[in-house]
């Protein structure tokens, strides 16, 4: 396909997006019609489309169309005669630009407002200002940039040296990056990962970088449960870390299912629990609650969320990191830890979940608390640890 073809496809993609679609969904309907397209073509409509989704509130500039996202797309950075030519409206190209596009386009100093430049509803914005205050602005504008890919290394299956040289065996190029002993960055080929040596045995799994951070935080014990394990990249983390017996469980059971395959790479043993099961083999003396939440600290890599994300769906939200960890508190053993992570960067997600908790279950305290900002280049996440003094139970 020709860049300007691309270009076409994403108008197509985004159309149905901006018509309810989910986005993911629109992608995968258009590479079902699209035979003749083939994986880097739908690699690179989708960098396309994904861009968009990050900078939906400057490119909208032009109007909310997928049209006009597109041309704002395709202006950053290029000559209105580059524009042009690919604005043909020759072959697959999308259309010629109209005299307002163009004028549009031809403004020196696009008008992007403040708000524009948060790319996000008014009410996020607000929600980010209360949360990492004059960072705001730059850790809207890092949510806005492609996310990295990055690896864990198993330092059960070798050192981080060693990935980096099996990795390059198989043309993926990584480096160290400074967040955790464990995080490699992959900086070129990083769709050659899955099919790597490195990847298929073991000695590396995907995860970001913060995401890695945060379970080097959690304290050595010798029995964690992973309460809101999903596809168990935290419980494999601290089991790589620690010499422990992992349990996990998830609400739902469906979000488990690469767990088991995962794990068996690893060579980490989990044992997966129902809720029931959870009461019958607990106490355990580790609980680690990594709840649903906004997924502000990752929107870099899901765009979509932000402007799916209703004020109410957020309350409800809240209601439910609570509800966990009510019940996730009762199955700490005495002396134990309840464990609380988030990747959000919303304090209402965080501090302030911890500090309500606090306030309404008597003798836990907060023993450790940190937050990871998209500045640090990971994604954003939180993470508080809470101790009991059981003789308020
Ligand atoms: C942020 S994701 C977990 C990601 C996972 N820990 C990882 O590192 O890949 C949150 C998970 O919580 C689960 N969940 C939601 N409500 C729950 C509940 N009441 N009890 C247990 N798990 C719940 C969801 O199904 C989802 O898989």
């Amino acid at each position: 396909m020709t860049p300007s073809a691309r270009l076409s496809a994403a108008i197509e993609v985004l159309d149905q997006y901006l018509s309810g679609t989910a986005a993911e969904k629109a992608l995968t309907n258009w590479a079902r019609r699209s035979r003749f397209a083939g994986s880097k073509d739908r690699a690179a409509v989708r960098d396309i489309v994904f861009d968009c989704l990050r900078k939906r509130g400057e490119y909208a500039r032009l109007g909310l169309t997928a049209r006009a996202l597109v041309l704002c797309h395709a202006a950053q950075g290029a000559s209105s005669d580059e524009v042009k030519d690919v604005f043909s409206g020759e072959g697959h190209a999308p259309g010629p630009l109209s005299a307002e596009e163009a004028a549009g386009l031809n403004e020196v100093e696009p008008e992007i407002s403040r708000d524009m430049a948060f790319n996000m509803p008014d009410w996020l914005a607000r929600e980010l200002k209360v949360s990492v205050g004059d960072d705001a602005l730059a850790v809207a504008k890092a949510l806005t940039d492609r996310a990295a890919v990055f690896l864990r290394v198993n330092l059960s299956r070798g050192t981080r040296e060693q990935a980096i040289a099996s990795l390059a065996a198989d043309g993926v190029i990584a480096q160290p990056h400074e967040l955790a002993s464990t995080a490699l960055q992959v900086i070129e080929n990083p769709r050659k990962v899955a099919a790597s040596g490195a990847y298929q045995n073991g000695l590396v799994e995907l995860q970001d970088a913060a995401s890695q951070a945060l379970c080097a935080e959690l304290p050595p014990v010798g029995r964690m449960l992973d309460y809101c394990a999903g596809g168990g990249g935290k419980v494999l983390a601290y089991g790589d870390r620690n010499d422990a017996q992992l349990f996990a469980h998830d609400l739902n059971t469906q979000r488990l299912r690469d767990l088991g395959p995962r794990a068996k790479r690893a060579g980490v043993k989990v044992q997966t629990l129902t809720k029931e099961q959870c009461r019958a083999k607990g106490p355990f003396d580790l609980v680690l609650c990594d709840v649903p939440c906004s997924g502000s600290g990752a929107w870099r890599r899901s765009p979509e969320g932000k402007w799916s994300l209703s004020e109410a769906a957020f309350e409800e939200l809240l209601a439910v990191q609570q509800a966990i960890l009510g019940e996730a508190k009762d199955l700490v053993a005495d002396g134990g830890v309840l464990a609380y992570a988030t990747c959000s960067v919303f304090s209402r997600e965080n501090e302030t979940q911890i500090a309500r908790f606090c306030t309404d279950h008597g003798g836990w305290r907060c023993e450790f608390e940190r937050r990871f900002s998209p500045l640090e280049g990971g994604d954003g996440f939180y993470i508080a640890y809470l101790t009991n003094d059981r003789s308020f139970k």
